[in-house]
């Protein structure tokens, strides 16, 4: 479980908090989405869980221990349980798909036939064993966008953090990469924590979800609790879409 506790964040002084206060808390097995408009802390809020943004202040409990109490070396090893996918996917565009999904076993100093087995794995789990010695230009974004996953999978996190994965796709593609995002949670039990600026995306896959605005939390449950609540304008935008039936 990911706790969030009266987290704010400041970048500079004199400038308005970009996090200001936030608690929430994120239970395992879930898939979590952080809402709300442009400059409202949402990738502040994800960069501050594996503290690639150290907060200035509040603590984030990652399965009861404190990463902003961490020596470097701790933080290493924490990270490590912390995938993470960009809208951009950060490939190494001199390397080919096997390479770039190895970059985290290389780095955990995993030997190199026990390298070669897991990527194989991850490139079979993520529909790309074919494209195994493609280079990043020769893929469509969803094809990059699925090495990014198997990337962020590899070294067999508990939690994957996604900062607007499916912005840069299309519907269909965006679709697809939604639906193996939710195969990666119920297969693989990993609690997925996503940013998205569309709604679509949060009831298409989420089970609980923040909405901030000015750095602030404005409103935050799960998706039945919030869709149940007349009073919640999250609830509300996150409402079941009609369906039409026609007599025939
Ligand atoms: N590295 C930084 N240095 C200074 N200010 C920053 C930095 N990153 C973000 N901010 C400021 O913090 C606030 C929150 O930004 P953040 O990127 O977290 O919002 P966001 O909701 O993710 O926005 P967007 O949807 O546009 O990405 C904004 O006012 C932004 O200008």
């Amino acid at each position: 479980m990911i706790i969030v506790e009266g987290v704010s964040k400041t970048y500079a002084n004199g400038q308005p908090a970009a996090l200001d206060n936030v608690s929430l808390q994120i239970a395992d097995g879930s898939i979590f989405g952080i809402v709300g408009r442009s400059g409202a802390g949402k990738s502040t809020l994800l960069r501050c869980l594996n503290l690639l943004e150290r907060p200035t202040s509040g603590r984030i409990l990652l399965d009861g221990q404190d990463l902003t109490q961490l020596s470097d070396k701790q933080l290493r090893e924490q990270r490590q349980r912390i995938g993470m996918i960009f809208q951009g996917f950060n490939l190494l565009h001199s390397r080919n798909v096997a390479d770039n999904v190895a970059v985290p076993l290389e780095i955990a100093n995993v030997p190199k036939a026990e390298r070669a087995a897991r990527v194989a794995e991850l490139l079979a789990l993520v529909g790309l064993s074919d494209k195994a010695q493609a280079f990043p230009s020769q893929l469509s974004g969803g094809q990059k966008q699925r090495v990014g996953i198997a990337r962020a999978l590899a070294a067999r996190p508990a939690y994957l953090l996604s900062d607007e994965a499916t912005s840069a796709l299309d519907p269909e593609t965006t679709a697809s990469i939604l639906e193996l995002l939710r195969d990666i949670n119920r297969q693989l039990g990993v609690t997925i924590v996503l940013i998205t600026h569309e709604l679509e995306v949060v009831k298409a896959i989420c089970d609980s979800a923040v909405s901030l605005a000015e750095g602030r939390v404005v409103e935050s449950g799960t998706l039945v609790q919030l869709q149940a609540d007349p009073s919640s304008r999250l609830g509300r935008s996150l409402a079941p879409s009609l369906q039409v039936v026609r007599a025939v």
